[in-house]
């Protein structure tokens, strides 16, 4: 078998690998990508973009709920057809990546559809072709959703992100294994669309990686909108006939015509050769340097090396990645202003450390506190006002390490926090701001003046 040459491989085309692939050939370097799925990855497939679209639908119908008592009168009548459509349509193009690969290839890149294997120290196989890279191989290859051993639930039809964004109608009801962030955006969207939702959430909150505040507040919002929580929940087995799942738990059974299994994700490392270069394919994530090397010609970005599971965090990565490929200096990947966004309504946007991820490093810590109903914004904003900020000071240092703001548009308000995390901006300083009247994020100045008090 002739061996082909090539300057680098990237394995997997998430959103980092695709922009990867085009930084390293723009940078006159020969580049091969393999993709076995669709170029792109998750995120414009399954992902982001596509429950986006249906937030964005989902909100839509929520606003026009809010009208009554507030500026008229609106009969709602939710239909999915537009929203399926348009994620079939402009979205994904029915699932199909022949514009992404076309946008690869204009660019001088070799595009190979098939699984890429590592099978020596900078040699990649794909079937019957193998590629040396002579700078290394890039790997992108990302998560798939993990689906728990429960006795009965292999087998069955059930969604998983996958099949829910492809969804061609909202079902009558829905049971929702699992409380992380895909499970609260899908189960807000679908009822919000007149599914009856149930979330059995194995932790004692909903979203357990953020504020225990913010799961409080989505727990009593979902309360609200008719969304069932059962946390600290234990699933013993799945049953499932032609109409309904039932999931049986030691406090009785639950039934619904739909179960997305929404309990994390799991690592695409296995079978991609690592051990070839001495590598453990069961790890969780693989260890990367500040300049995301894992080992001697071999680099990793995205989900895989366990810096965040957010497609700005791959994006990130992959030009401190190609740039350490091309041998060119710059920025060394830092992640202590990661900034996430759970984009329910209210949305949770967050960013750095939570309060006990601060005093788990041993931090000195004080933490500010504001509603945002109690500022004018949200008083006049009033229904639907939800929400809150909350600010983790290292008060050694005297600046911010954390904050979540929860509430209208907390995730674009948070990009104001993101700013003092990640400048290290002193909390002195942040004190002498001025911040717009009436806006929310005014909410700011008095979680400010909270801090510590
Ligand atoms: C429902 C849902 C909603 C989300 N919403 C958001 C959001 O709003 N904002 C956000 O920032 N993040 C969001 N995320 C997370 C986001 O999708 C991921 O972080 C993002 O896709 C980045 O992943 P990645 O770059 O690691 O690779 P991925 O997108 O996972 O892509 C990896 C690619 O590698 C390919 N591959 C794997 N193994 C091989 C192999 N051996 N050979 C060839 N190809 C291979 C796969 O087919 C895949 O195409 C969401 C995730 C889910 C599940
Ligand atoms: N808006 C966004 O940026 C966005 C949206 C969706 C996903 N994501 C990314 O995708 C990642 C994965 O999200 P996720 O929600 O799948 O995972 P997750 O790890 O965030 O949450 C999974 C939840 O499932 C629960 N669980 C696990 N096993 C269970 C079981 N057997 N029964 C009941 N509950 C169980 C856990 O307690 C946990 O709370 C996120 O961490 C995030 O990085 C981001």
């Amino acid at each position: 078998m002739a061996v082909e040459e090539t300057d680098v491989v990237v394995i997997g085309l998430g959103a980092g690998g695709e922009n990867a692939a085009g930084l390293l050939a723009d940078g006159g370097l020969s580049v091969v990508a393999v993709e076995e799925r669709l170029v792109g990855g998750e995120c414009p497939y399954y992902a982001c973009v596509p429950t986006k679209m249906m937030v964005r639908a989902a909100g839509l119908l929520a606003e026009a709920r809010r009208v009554p008592g507030m500026a008229g009168d609106t009969d709602v009548r939710p239909a999915w057809e537009p929203v399926a459509a348009r994620i079939r349509d402009e979205a994904t193009d029915s699932w199909d990546d022949a514009v992404a690969v076309e946008r690869l290839t204009a660019r001088g890149i070799g595009f190979v559809r098939g699984r890429g294997l590592l099978t020596a120290p900078r040699e990649v196989t794909v079937g019957d072709r193998v590629f040396r890279a002579r700078r290394g191989v890039l790997l992108n290859t990302g998560t798939a959703p993990a689906v728990p051993p429960i006795d009965g639930l292999a087998g069955t039809p059930y969604w998983t992100n996958r099949e829910a964004v492809q969804a061609k109608e909202a079902p009558a009801s829905l049971l929702v294994l699992g409380g992380g962030v895909v499970g609260v955006e899908f189960a807000q969207i679908f009822a919000r669309f007149g599914t009856r939702v149930t979330i059995v959430q194995g932790g004692d909150r909903l979203l357990e990686r953020e504020e225990p505040e913010a799961s409080a507040l989505l727990e009593k919002v979902f309360a609200t909108e008719g969304i069932e929580v059962r946390t600290g929940a234990k699933v013993t087995r799945v049953g499932h006939d032609d109409d309904a799942f039932t999931l049986h738990t030691p406090d009785g059974t639950l039934t619904a015509e739909r179960l997305l299994v929404a309990t994390g994700r799991r690592p695409n490392l296995r079978g991609l050769g690592l051990d070839a270069v001495g590598l453990d394919e069961n790890a969780r994530a693989l260890e990367v340097d500040d300049r995301l090397r894992v080992t001697d010609g071999l680099w990793a970005i995205g989900d895989i090396t366990g810096k965040g599971a957010f497609t700005h965090v791959s994006m990130y990565q992959s030009a401190i990645a190609a740039r350490s490929i091309l041998g060119a200096d710059g920025p060394a990947a830092s992640y202590h202003a990661v900034p996430r966004v759970t984009f329910t309504d209210p949305e949770i946007g967050v960013v750095g450390l939570t309060e006990a991820e601060a005093r788990d490093r041993g931090l000195a810590v004080a933490t500010g506190h504001a509603e945002l109903a109690d500022s004018s914004r949200g008083w006049i904003h009033k229904v639907g006002n939800e929400g809150f900020v909350k600010l983790v000071e290292d008060t050694g240092r005297g600046v911010l390490v954390g904050a979540t703001v929860a509430g209208p548009s907390g995730g674009e308000i948070v990009a104001a926090l993101s700013v003092a995390v990640h400048a290290e901006v002193p909390t002195a300083t942040l004190r002498t701001m001025i911040t717009a009247y009436p806006t929310f994020h005014r909410a700011l100045e008095s979680a400010l003046a909270d801090l510590g008090s």
